[in-house]
């Protein structure tokens, strides 16, 4: 059966879009309870196609994909074990910060005292508790990210899938909101599938990294980052760090050359 604290499994994997598109081939993969997993790749190889089917958002066209032992589709369904931040916050303009947060609460019907101390939690593990008011027009955009993860984060999920969640911001939010996520993380236990083409920024979150390769995307190989947590941003000045991102890179590298080659 599967392996221990094994949360996502991933059995030879293949999805071809209607139309013939082979966004993934083969592709095999365990995800362990805990743990913070990025998929880095080249654009186009199926690293969204394969996150999202963590969320039952696609089915396998072969071999399958089980999340904490279950279907995914079954386990969204059934559960609020796994939440989704997508690139864009995707926030209802007509409502402040705190009702975004509220939204999915409500939907589930939850008792509202209950639900709004949650959502203020969230709010002030993000930073925004100063912000409740405030209508999405009146954010930044690295705000607006925070609204998202908090919304996310107020279901208490067990896995937290991200699927390029900093890739429109600037650096410097991008960065702050790096080590924000990575201080949640930790408080929570959660295991993290995080999508970027973004080496550095791979390597700096992650416990381990699957570096996939150029379409249709396999699992090119695995790199466990063996920087010790907390990470301050100055773990990046370290030669360790570098040599991590050397060698992601150079796997990086190989793997979309392979596309060429095949
Ligand atoms: N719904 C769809 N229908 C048809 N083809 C699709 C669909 N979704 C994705 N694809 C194709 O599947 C391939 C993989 O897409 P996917 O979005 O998973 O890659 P990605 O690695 O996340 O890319 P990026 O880094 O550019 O976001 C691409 O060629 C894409 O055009």
């Amino acid at each position: 059966m599967g392996v221990a604290n094994e949360v996502v499994s991933f059995n030879h994997v293949g999805k071809t879009y209607t139309g013939g598109t082979v966004a993934l081939s083969d592709f095999h993969l365990s995800v362990k309870e805990g743990e913070f997993l990025s998929f880095l790749g080249p654009s186009g190889c199926g690293k969204s196609t394969a996150l999202r089917m963590v969320a039952g958002l696609g089915e396998a066209t072969d071999g399958d994909v089980s999340v904490f032992n279950k279907k995914p589709k079954e386990m969204i369904q059934q559960t609020n074990d796994i939440a989704f931040v997508f690139q864009d916050a995707n926030l209802l303009p007509w409502r402040n910060v705190l009702d975004n947060v509220l939204l999915p609460l409500e939907l589930r019907g939850g008792n509202k005292k209950e639900s709004k101390q949650t959502a203020l939690r969230v709010l002030e593990m993000v930073g925004l508790k100063d912000h409740l008011k405030s209508y999405p027009r009146q954010l930044s955009g690295g705000m607006k990210m925070r609204v998202s993860i908090a919304r996310a984060l107020a279901a208490k999920p067990r896995m937290l899938l991200m699927d390029e969640p900093f890739g429109a911001l600037d650096e410097i939010t991008r960065q702050t909101l790096q080590m924000e996520l990575l201080d949640i993380w930790q408080q929570e236990n959660m295991t993290v599938l995080f999508v970027t083409h973004n080496v550095y920024e791979a390597v700096f979150l992650s416990s381990r990294i699957a570096v996939m390769s150029a379409r249709p995307g396999r699992l090119s190989s695995l790199i466990d980052i063996d920087l010790p947590y907390p990470r301050e941003l100055s773990v990046r000045t370290n030669p360790t760090f570098t040599e991590y991102v050397d060698l992601a890179s150079d796997h990086l590298e190989t793997s979309s050359d392979r596309k060429e080659i095949g």
